[in-house]
């Protein structure tokens, strides 16, 4: 595997390689990696003959008072582990390198308002941050095809509304969520839990599947099986609900009883870890 920390000796690799006739794959993470995002690598590699994983914690995408200093930053463990996965390239900048002159100063992608919604809204400016790192990881890359976790189910929609309408030519693969055998989707963020807080997490996923099996036996309150939901988890020892609602998959909007593809989208909170999770109906129900 190739390890790139500048832009040049990348350009020219992804160059020659284009020029063989060989497509190539980009997976963008902040690091600390697991087992879903090596599930993301072996996606590309499905679909690519070169796949490219870059790690970058974007200071751009956290908020003032969140986990930026503390990230876990892990990258000789790694660098094994895509060592192991076979990974053609390693892209590994600095922040220098990304915002040369400084945060402030940088260009910034803006998308739509609706992005305002539930992540958003939690984390403002958040996307504006990810869709700004993600555009210029796409220019430095120059990717066929991108891989993202549908674990952040509100970015992949972002990533795919900002490629269609810049008209970037990248094609966008969503994968599948990969949990612990309790249930818990995987995350960097999972080491922060304590034991006890570790026991509490996976309930988090539960009530997603509980609010899917309560749809699939035909209550379309998806208020009130929201709100339901929100009080199990807090009498089950979580400490915030930033939000959990019924969502049509392609708009996020609130669900109406006409919505045709449905999704839940959760954030709780134990103790200052945010653990995010979401439930397809489709999945649900194919499962
Ligand atoms: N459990 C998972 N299953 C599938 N994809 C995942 C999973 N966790 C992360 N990803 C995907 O990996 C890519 C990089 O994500 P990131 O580096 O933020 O990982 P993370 O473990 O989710 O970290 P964090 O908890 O800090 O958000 C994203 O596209 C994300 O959706
Ligand atoms: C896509 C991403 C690497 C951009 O910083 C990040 O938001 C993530 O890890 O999901
Ligand atoms: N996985 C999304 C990146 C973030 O939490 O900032």
């Amino acid at each position: 595997m190739q390890v790139f920390e500048q832009l040049e000796g990348l350009r020219k690799q992804v160059k020659q390689w284009k020029a063989n006739g060989h497509r190539v794959g980009f997976v963008p993470t902040m690091g600390n990696l697991h087992q879903g995002h090596l599930s993301l690598v072996k996606i590309a590699q499905q679909h690519c003959d070169k796949v490219v994983v870059s790690i970058f914690v974007n200071p751009m995408q956290f908020g003032p008072n969140e986990d930026f200093d503390r990230y876990p930053r892990t990258f000789a463990a790694d660098q094994q582990a895509l060592q192991t996965m076979q990974t053609d390239a390693l892209y590994f900048p600095s922040v220098e390198q990304m915002y040369p002159g400084g945060l402030q100063q940088s260009k910034v992608v803006v998308p739509p308002q609706i992005t305002g919604l539930l992540e958003g809204a939690s984390r403002p400016g958040h996307f504006d941050g990810v869709s700004t790192v993600v555009s210029k990881l796409f220019n430095m890359v120059q990717p066929d095809v991108a891989v993202f976790g549908q674990k952040d189910f509100q970015q992949l929609a972002v990533i795919k509304q900002m490629v269609s309408d810049l008209a970037m030519p990248i094609e966008i693969i969503g994968a599948p969520i990969a949990r612990d055998q309790d249930g818990l989707a995987l995350s960097s963020r999972n080491q922060y839990l304590d034991t006890e807080q570790r026991a509490i997490a996976p309930k988090l996923h539960a009530a997603l599947l509980d609010i899917a099996q309560a749809i699939a036996s035909g209550n379309h309150d998806y208020e009130s099986l929201s709100a339901a939901a929100s009080s199990q988890l807090i009498a089950n020892g979580f400490d915030v609900v930033d939000y959990i609602q019924v969502c049509d998959a392609n708009s996020l909007l609130p669900a109406t009883n006409t919505t045709e593809e449905l999704v839940i989208l959760a954030v709780a909170r134990l103790g200052d870890t945010r653990l995010l999770d979401n439930l397809l109906i489709s999945d649900f129900l194919g499962a």
